[in-house]
């Protein structure tokens, strides 16, 4: 559907995205775009959309406006109620528009209707955003940080409903977020971006094997706790916690037997997007957490 290759964006004398080797979006694909602040994905996406200017290739079967994009911050008229928002923007009406009803059912959403858009909460603000970036059906459907500043409960709510509203859809969907969580939850690729260039770009589970190994055993960094592992089992992980590979399930079974013995609380997980993006970023950079 999109292959990106040699794609660079500069601005002034940065370069903000540099991505050599093709990379492909297949259709249906559900992507994860992650990466620290400024690691370029909010550009890829602007490059995609054709908003940035860019050297290189986008091989695109879909042009960009047919392309939608959900983006974080939206501003919408404050002097009318949301419903003639949504039909001026939309350029028809609710009651003649079965799939605009449908949605707005969807969402929950027809209490806010009468409402201005500056008294919706902030939950229900990305709920209209919603409705109208899905009304449009599109191909592919760029979500860029959509759920930032929402409380987890709402997160979940709506994330809950995007993942229901896709479901045996063939759209591709392409998910910028900071919260692993979320994208643990709707996607099955993940594309890594590390200082605009691509770390690895692969199915989840393919990367987590990759990175983590079978499975990883997490537990907090105290003193007594590094004393009681085996520092060769430890892969990279944030600093409060300390994180440990399982090559197998044999493996697995031997750290966690141990850790029950020593009466030493853990979690275990095969499928922690965090963890795996950690270890590929840090064996990316050979180890160093920082640039000098
Ligand atoms: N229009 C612009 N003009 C100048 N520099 C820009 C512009 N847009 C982005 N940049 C720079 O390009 C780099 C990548 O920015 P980008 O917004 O793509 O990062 P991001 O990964 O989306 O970050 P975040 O998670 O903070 O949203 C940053 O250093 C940013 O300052």
């Amino acid at each position: 559907m999109i292959t990106i290759q040699n794609l660079t964006v500069t601005f002034k004398d940065q370069k903000a995205l540099d991505i050599q080797r093709p990379i492909t979006f297949n259709s249906g694909d559900r992507i994860g775009i992650i990466g620290a602040n400024g690691a370029g994905k909010s550009t890829m996406i602007n490059a995609c959309l054709g908003l940035v200017p860019y050297s290189g290739s986008i091989d695109s079967s879909v042009r960009p406006e047919q392309m939608a994009v959900h983006l974080q911050a939206n501003t919408y008229s404050e002097l009318m109620p949301i419903s003639k928002v949504i039909e001026t923007i939309l350029n028809t009406k609710i009651k003649n528009n079965e799939k605009l009803q449908e949605l707005i059912a969807f969402f929950d959403f027809e209490a806010s209707l009468k409402k201005k858009y500056k008294n919706l909460s902030g939950g229900q603000k990305q709920r209209l955003t919603l409705i109208l970036v899905l009304m449009q059906d599109a191909p592919i459907t760029f979500f860029d940080e959509v759920t930032s500043g929402l409380d987890f409960e709402t997160r979940q709510q709506l994330m809950q409903k995007v993942r229901a509203w896709y479901q045996g859809k063939n759209a591709t969907i392409c998910l910028v977020s900071h919260y692993y969580d979320e994208l643990e939850q709707l996607v099955n690729k993940i594309l890594i971006l590390d200082k605009g260039k691509v770390v690895d770009f692969d199915y989840t589970t393919e990367l987590f094997a990759k990175y983590c190994g079978y499975s990883v055993i997490v537990l907090d960094r105290t003193p007594k706790h590094e004393a009681e592992i085996n520092k060769r089992d430890e892969i990279y992980g944030p600093d409060h916690l300390i994180v440990l590979g399982c090559q197998d399930k044999d493996h697995e079974q031997e750290i966690a037997k141990h850790l029950i013995d020593k009466n030493i609380n853990f979690k275990r997980s095969n499928s922690d997007i965090e963890i795996m993006s950690y270890n590929a970023i840090l064996n990316n950079n050979g180890g160093k957490r920082y640039e000098n």
